[in-house]
Formats: structure tokens, sequence, C-alpha cells
């Protein structure tokens, strides 16, 4: 209780209202709290050897002498005790040691290297585990998240040693609900749920997607501050149409072709009921469904459940942000906007995601009217793998039917049903190219001399496909050709780029990293029943707000990753004010909707900080079950 009390004044009115909660000794707002020295304690139903091999609880060798003897631990490890930091010091050293001698493969032996090395630690210690993770999240994310996490995927079948998450399949069919109870913990806060069908830019892996889901629910805990016992990766196993997965007998998932049209529906409904009747107060991201489905669920779920689809909304928030953030790099206002021209290439659930959502932050500013609407799609020329989409589109996706451009108009601009994007770039000469195709190396040099025509005084160029091999160009190719008057970023890590005149070009990192941890724990601490596009519009805003004047002049429009516990944290505030808002807040826990109303901007601010689980060895008590 120490560490909340310290953050709060205490003539704070918040200080005061959450006196009124405490009952008979037990703080009740926060009871993910962690318990350190002085703090309440955790109890176990656990003891000896039971205790050394469950992460949730394990402290290795920092286990006190008077918790060994609580706990029946005695002689059971080595009699030296050491704290946590120490710990971490020698994981650390046999870390760099390893990943030094490590050979795992051709692309990048030493990520494979250390993101086995770091999953051995959060299958034998969590708490450890998330330590080393945030105190190292800019070395180690582009590990348990992308770009490693793609490699991890593809590899997943020799890389299996223990089971992390559940797994429904179609065999499960009319078993969901009571398999749902296999689970072990009686609360769970996040789902992140895959069926594996379009792993990053990796297409379909089947089973084997269950790494993003992981790799996700890492950041919800080292962002967020979920605790991590609260958090489920799911894989929903409808089969693959993966040619090599259906043939290798090493795949560990169903080797069938996937399920489709009703039948594939029935396994996602009977999934949602049975972990919203658990568990009605988690939230559920759907990641990585192929577009087809990915819209359609979306629909489906987003009025009944607590759920987004973090490709489509995620994707589109932080998109948002970088666009705005691109405005203001040029010296402009956020409001000149609406002026920009947008080439977008892809036209899949993450394209179509944020060309909505551009659409919809354009049409406001513009006075948020019909017509408003309808002149704010002009200002986008959407390419996918058949070129550039206009209305003489047979069999048009009718997702993307809404950016299909006229072919009269286009005829003037030079243009043609299926343009090629070089074409398109030197016609439309964009303010910004946006690249969501999964297509490595789709701006060619020739592309982006295209782009030099750019009327733009400083063009950006989002090559947001991931993993690392997927993203449209590198900045080196893009600083290299249009010189360093440019924004750049990338869905997964690149350098800055060293450009030998004194300059440095800016790699900025555009992942929905920024934005997913923030809006789940916005969503869990106000208690909506849903995600509005109000809270995804706040988050994004939020974002978007969050660099200053002097470095987004300099070309960096997204926050470093080492920042993500913050920004995080501002995104989570900036939910609940909208939850709150909007009316649709109902609390969490003691935080009822009244009280929630009556918090002031910084009030939230400290109620999402003190919701917030670090990773700090809890006081274990054993009592029987
Ligand atoms: N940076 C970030 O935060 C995020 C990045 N992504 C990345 O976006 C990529 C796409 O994801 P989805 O939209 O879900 O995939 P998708 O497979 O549904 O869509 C891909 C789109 O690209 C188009 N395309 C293919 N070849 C093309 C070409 N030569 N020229 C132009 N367009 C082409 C396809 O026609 C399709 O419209 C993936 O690599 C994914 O990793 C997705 C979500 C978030
Ligand atoms: C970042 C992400 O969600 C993707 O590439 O699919
Ligand atoms: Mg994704």
């Amino acid at each position: 209780m120490a560490i909340f009390w310290k953050h709060v004044k205490s003539s704070s009115p918040l200080l005061q209202r959450l006196k009124r909660h405490i009952t008979g000794g037990h703080y009740l707002l926060s009871r993910s709290f962690t318990t350190t020295e002085g703090h309440r304690p955790t109890i176990v139903h656990k003891r000896s050897l039971d205790i050394l091999h469950d992460p949730w609880f394990n402290k290795g060798t920092a286990f006190s002498m008077t918790e060994r003897d609580r706990l029946d631990l005695r002689g059971l490890l080595p009699p030296n005790v050491v704290s946590s930091e120490v710990q971490i010091e020698r994981f650390m050293v046999d870390l760099k040691r390893l990943e030094v001698q490590a050979r795992d493969g051709p692309s990048d032996p030493n990520a494979l290297a250390k993101w086995r090395i770091l999953n051995r630690l959060h299958d034998r210690n969590e708490t450890m585990y998330y330590k080393v993770l945030i105190a190292n999240i800019e070395e180690y994310a582009p590990i348990v998240y992308t770009p490693t996490v793609g490699l991890v995927c593809q590899n997943y079948s020799g890389l299996f040693r223990r089971p992390r998450g559940m797994y429904f399949s179609a065999e499960d069919r009319g078993e969901m609900m009571s398999m749902v109870y296999n689970w072990p913990a009686d609360q769970v806060d996040m789902i992140v749920v895959t069926d594996g069908s379009r792993i990053l830019g990796l297409g379909d892996l089947g089973v084997q997607g269950i790494g993003i889901a992981i790799g996700k629910l890492d950041l919800y805990v080292a962002a967020a501050g979920i605790n991590p016992q609260r958090v489920l990766p799911v894989m929903i196993d409808v089969g693959t149409n993966n040619t090599k997965l259906l043939e290798d007998p090493l795949y560990l998932g169903l080797q069938q072709h996937r399920l489709d049209g009703d039948e594939y529906l029935a396994v996602i409904d009977e999934f949602m009921e049975a972990v919203f009747t658990r568990w009605p107060n988690v939230i559920v991201q759907f990641e990585d469904f192929q577009s087809k489905w990915a819209f359609k669920l979306l629909q489906r779920y987003r009025t009944t459940y607590r759920m987004f689809n973090d490709d489509v909304q995620g994707t589109a928030g932080v998109a948002i942000a970088g666009l705005l953030g691109a405005v203001r790099a040029q010296g402009r206002p956020m409001i000149d906007f609406p002026k920009q021209k947008i080439v977008v290439a892809g036209a899949g659930s993450a394209g179509i995601g944020v060309l909505n959502a551009a659409r919809k932050t354009m049409a406001r500013m513009l006075g948020n009217n019909e017509f408003a609407f309808q002149s704010a799609k002009s200002q986008f020329w959407v390419v996918d793998a058949k070129g550039l989409i206009t209305e003489g589109r047979e069999d048009i996706d009718p997702d993307a039917l809404p950016f299909a451009r006229n072919l009269k108009e286009m005829d003037r601009q030079g243009l043609r049903e299926g343009a090629s994007l070089v074409e398109v770039v030197k016609q439309v000469k964009p303010d910004v190219l946006l690249g969501l195709s999964a297509v490595g190396g789709l701006f060619s040099n020739e592309v982006l001399e295209a782009l030099k025509g750019s009327t733009s005084t400083r063009p950006a160029i989002f090559a947001m496909s991931n993993p690392t091999k997927n993203a449209e160009c590198t900045p080196e190719e893009a600083f290299s050709i249009l010189g360093d008057n440019i924004i750049f970023a990338s869905g997964s890590p690149f350098s800055n780029v060293d450009l030998g005149n004194g300059h440095i070009g800016h790699c900025n990192q555009g992942n929905n990293m920024y934005l997913f941890p923030g809006i789940g724990l916005g969503t869990l601490l106000s208690g909506s029943r849903i995600v509005s596009d109000g809270m995804l519009q706040a988050a994004a805003e939020r974002l978007a707000a969050y660099m200053s004047e002097e470095e987004v002049l300099k070309g960096v429009i997204f926050p470093s990753i080492s920042r993500i516990r913050d920004i995080t944290l501002e995104v989570a505030a900036a939910v609940i004010k909208e939850a709150v808002e909007e009316d649709l807040a109902e609390g969490y826990h003691e935080m009822d909707a009244r009280e929630l109303h009556r918090l002031s901007p910084d009030e939230i601010k400290d109620y999402v900080k003190n919701n917030m689980w670090n990773p700090e060895y809890p006081t274990l008590v054993y009592r029987h079950e």
C-alpha cells in the first residue's frame, strides 16, 4: 500500500475518496497490486517443488530463508539467498555469453538464440522475466515481438517445449464451454486470440501463430502492467491452407484445410461465448486474422463483446498519429491534414483500417458532415496486388469499394484501373506513401525516385509491413534516394541512418504496439462493455499529441520504445476519460462508475498508474486449499 500512497499527495481529493474504499485493512482498489515488503502477501496453495516449478510464484534463489521454511523449500535451493538484482545480473551474464556462442540459423542466429534463453526464463520465473524485459525493452522487444517473433512462429514445431496459453480447435466443437475451465486463473483480463491465418506478413502459419498472441501479451504486461497471471494467449485452430504445413509430419496443428463460412463462424462464436461466460470482464484482442474474416468478426462482435481488432483498429490509430505527426513535421498545423495526398499500398485489414480512420479524421476536421466525408475520400489513392483500385475493378472487395477512384477522374490524372504503384506516385506526387502490403521492397528505387516529384515540402514514407524483410523499403534506401528532408517510419525496428553529412536520418517505429496496450488497459479500468470508436480515436489523438514540437520537427514522430510504459499510461487515461464522457464507463473493482466520473485528468492517471502491475516478488504465504 505504501507504494500507492507515495504517488498521491495527502491532500489529494483522490486520496480522500480512495480512503473510503479501505475496509478491514485491505486495500481493495488494486488487488492486483504487487506485494513487496510490507505489502499484502500472496496466498499460495502449493509448496516445495510445486512452487519452484510454477513460473507465477517461483523466485528461485531469491526465496528468503523464512519463505524457504514456510514453503518447505529448505534444501531444495543452493544456500545463498540473492537479491533479484543479483539474480538478474547472473542471468544477463549467461544471456550475453550464450547469445555470442549460439548458432540457430542463417537469418539472425543471435535473435533466435536470445528468444530461446528468454523463453526459458519466461517458463520458470515470470516476475524475473518481466523485470528483464521492462528494464531492457528496447533491446528485447525486437526479440519477443516483431521481427523475431515472426521467425519463432515459422519455426514453432522445433521450438515448442512447454505449452503457453490455450488451444481451441475445430475438434473441440461443443466442448469449449467446459474446456475453458481448464485454465488455472479465475480472473483473466486480456486475451489475445489468433487463428494463425495471416501472421505478420508471413501468411498462414496455422497453429504456429500462437507465438504472436504470446508476443503481444508480453507487451501488455511490460507496457500496460497487466498482471501476467491474468493474460491468456489463445490459438483457434480451424486448420491451415499452408501446403507445407499440411504435409509436414512435425506440424503441431490440425492437418486439414481451414474451415470456412458458417462452420468457421460457429467455432469462433463458441469460443467467444465460452470465454465471456467464464470471464465476463475479459477483453479480447483479435490478432492477425486474414482480412476476409477480420472485418466480419469485428462487425459481428464489437457491439456485444468487449473486443477489438488490433490490425484494423490499433494500426489505424497509430497510422493517424503518424500522419498527423508528418503534417506537423512539415511545420504545418494538424488541421492541414485534409490537404494531404496519400497513396496507400495494400488494401487488406490494416490498409483498409487506416484508410477508413484517416478519412473520418479528415472529415471531422472539414466540418464533420456528409459532404466533408465524401470529399475526404478524394485524398486517397489505393494500390493493391492488382494495381490502382478504381470503380472499373471487377469483383471489387466491398471493404475497398469506398476508396475506388472514379475512372474519368483517373483518366484526367493520366491514370487507369490497375495502374502500377510507380505510375500512381509519378502522377499523384503524394505527400505520403504508406505501405501495408506485406511485400518487402515494394517501394523500389524507381518508386522512391518517383516520390522525388512529391509536392510536399517534406514527404513521408511509412513502410509499415512486418517483419523486417517485408518492409516496403529500408530507411537507408529512403534517405539515400530522397535525402534527409523526409519522414520515415517502419513497422519493425531499424537503426537510424548516418547520412554522412553530419545529419542522422531518424527511423521511427510505426507499430500498433504504441496503442493496443493502452486501449486494453483503458478499457479494463474504465469498465466499458465495448471498445467504442470514440475510445479508439482518443487513444490515437493522445499518441499524436505525445511528441513535442521540437521532436516532430526533427522527424521524430513516434516515441522511442523505451517510453512505452509512459505512453501506454497516457493512452489508457485518455481511453478512460473518453469512456466516462460517452457514459460507457461502469468502473473496475471498487472504483465504481460514479467515482470514476468524479476523477480529474490527473487523478485518472494516478488511478491507471496504481493499477499497473510491477515485477516485484510478492511475499508468499501458504494456505491449505
Ligand atoms: N506496423 C503495424 O503496426 C502493422 C503492420 N501490419 C502489416 O501489414 C501487412 C498487411 O497486413 P494485412 O492488411 O492484414 O494483410 P493482407 O494480406 O490482408 O493485405 C495485404 C494487401 O496488400 C496488397 N498487395 C499485395 N501485393 C501488393 C503489391 N505488389 N502492391 C500493392 N499492394 C499489394 C494485397 O492485395 C492486399 O490488399 C503485414 O505485413 C502486417 O505485418 C499489420 C498491422 C499492423
Ligand atoms: C504489428 C502487427 O500487428 C502486424 O504486423 O500484424
Ligand atoms: Mg497484427
